[in-house]
C-alpha cells in the first residue's frame, strides 16, 4: 500500500504553493511533513486527502489514481482518516457520538449496531477516553479534545491517517505525552500516517521518515537520524539541527574558518556544503575554554537551562550558539574561546 507522489505542484493564480514535490511513502510509515510557515505543507497533505486537485503531478495509493490535474478521487472513497489542529469538534455531541459520526455513513448502513458499538468501544479505549464517553467537548481538556479527534479519525480503521499539526494547540508537557499516544496509534492501526508540523522536536521523535521542506520544495528527505546528523543543505542544518554555519575554506577533511586562525578536521561534512564553504556545526559540539586554538569570542548572552547552559558567542560580528556543560560557567562579556569536541567527546 504505498502512495506515490509524483511531480506534484500546486499553483493559486500565481503564486506557487507547492512545486515538484515527489516522494513514495512505504506501507505503514509515519512520515513527517517539516518547514516553516508558507512553506507549503498543509496545500500537500490537502491533495492527499482530496480536497484539492494538483495543478500538475500525481498521486497514487498503490495502482489507484488518487489526483492529478484530469481525475480526483472523492475524499469519502479514499479510506483515510483526518486530524486538525483545532480539533473540529460539535459542541452537541458527546465523545461516543463523535467515535460514531464516520460510521453513520451509507457505506456502514448494513453493519449492525453490535458491531458498530464494539467498534466505537475499541477506538474510545484506545485513546483512553472510555470512561469519559459521555461527556461534551466543553467539559475536556484540550488533550481530551485531540483524544475524542483521534478516536474519530481511526474508527474506520483508515489506510492513510493524515494529521495537520494535531499537538499545536496543547501545552508543552501534554504535547509530549500525546507523541506517545500518536506512536501507539500507529503501532496498534499500521495506518500509514502523513503528519504535518513546524515542530522539529516533534518530528524527529516521532517519525521515521523526514521530508523538510521550504518555498513548496523539498530540501531532503531522510530518516530523523540523516536529517539530523548529516544535513545536506543550510536551511535543513539551520531549521532542523540548529546548526552553526561557519564560513571559511575547505581543503578536504580540513576547513580554515575564515575570521580566525582555527581549523577544523571533520569527515562528516556533505559535499554540497562543502562546496558553499561552509561547515556546519551544532550548539552541544562545540566547547569554550578560556585559551586554546580556536575561534575567539565574546558571551553576549547566557541562559542556564538546568543541565546545561545556552551562550550566544560574537565571533568577530558573527553570531555563534553553544550549549556547554554547567561545569563551563562564563559570564556576560567573558572573552572565550570556542574549540569543536572531538567525535569521540
Ligand atoms: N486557497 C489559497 N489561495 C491562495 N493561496 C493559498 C491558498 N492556500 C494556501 N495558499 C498559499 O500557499 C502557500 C502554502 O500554504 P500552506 O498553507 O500549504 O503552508 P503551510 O506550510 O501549511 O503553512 P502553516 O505552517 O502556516 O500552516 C502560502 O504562501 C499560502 O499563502
Amino acid at each position: 500500500m504505498s502512495l506515490r507522489i509524483t511531480h506534484l505542484s500546486k499553483l493559486y493564480g500565481k503564486n506557487i504553493a507547492l512545486s515538484d514535490v515527489s516522494i513514495e511513502i512505504g506501507d505503514g510509515e509515519f512520515l513527517c511533513i517539516l518547514g516553516p510557515s508558507g512553506c507549503g505543507k498543509t496545500t500537500l497533505l490537502r491533495l492527499a486527502g482530496g480536497f484539492e486537485t494538483p495543478s500538475s503531478g500525481s498521486i497514487l495509493l498503490n495502482d489507484t489514481l488518487y489526483s492529478s490535474p484530469e481525475q480526483c478521487l472523492p475524499v469519502e472513497r479514499r479510506n483515510l482518516g483526518m486530524v486538525f489542529q483545532s480539533f473540529a469538534l460539535w459542541p452537541n455531541m458527546t465523545v461516543r457520538q463523535h467515535a460514531e459520526f464516520p460510521l453513520l455513513r451509507k457505506k456502514y448502513a448494513r453493519m449492525d449496531a453490535a458491531e458498530k458499538n464494539r467498534l466505537i468501544d475499541q477506538a474510545l479505549e484506545s485513546v483512553g477516553l472510555s470512561t469519559l464517553s459521555d461527556r461534551y467537548p466543553d467539559e475536556l481538556s484540550g488533550g481530551q479534545k485531540q483524544r475524542v479527534a483521534l478516536a474519530r479519525a481511526i474508527i474506520t480503521r483508515p489506510k492513510i491517517l493524515l494529521m495537520d499539526e494535531p499537538l499545536s494547540a496543547l501545552d508543552a508537557e501534554l504535547k509530549i505525552s500525546m507523541r506517545k499516544e500518536i506512536q501507539d496509534i500507529h503501532r496498534m492501526t499500521g495506518a500509514t500516517i502523513l503528519y504535518v508540523t513546524h515542530d522539529q522536536n516533534e518530528a524527529l521523535a516521532m517519525a521515521d521518515r523526514m521530508m523538510i521542506m521550504k518555498n513548496g520544495r523539498v530540501e531532503q528527505i531522510g530518516t530523523p537520524e540523516e536529517i539530523y546528523l548529516h544535513p545536506r543543505t543550510a536551511f535543513t542544518a539551520a531549521f532542523v539541527g540548529k546548526y552553526n554555519l561557519l564560513r571559511g575554506i575547505w581543503d578536504h577533511d580540513r576547513f580554515y574558518e575564515e575570521s580566525s586562525n582555527a581549523c577544523f578536521h571533520d569527515r562528516t561534512t556533505c559535499s554540497e556544503l562543502k562546496e558553499q564553504n561552509l561547515f556546519p556545526v551544532r550548539p552541544d559540539q562545540f566547547r569554550i575554554v578560556k585559551q586554546g586554538d580556536g575561534i575567539e569570542g565574546k558571551i553576549t548572552n547566557r541562559q542556564y537551562c538546568g543541565r546545561e547552559i545556552h551562550y550566544s558567542v560574537d565571533c568577530s560580528g558573527r553570531p555563534v550558539t553553544v550549549y556547554a556543560p554547567v561545569r563551563e560557567d562564563y559570564d556576560l562579556n567573558d572573552t572565550v574561546v570556542l574549540i569543536k569536541k572531538e567525535e569521540t567527546d
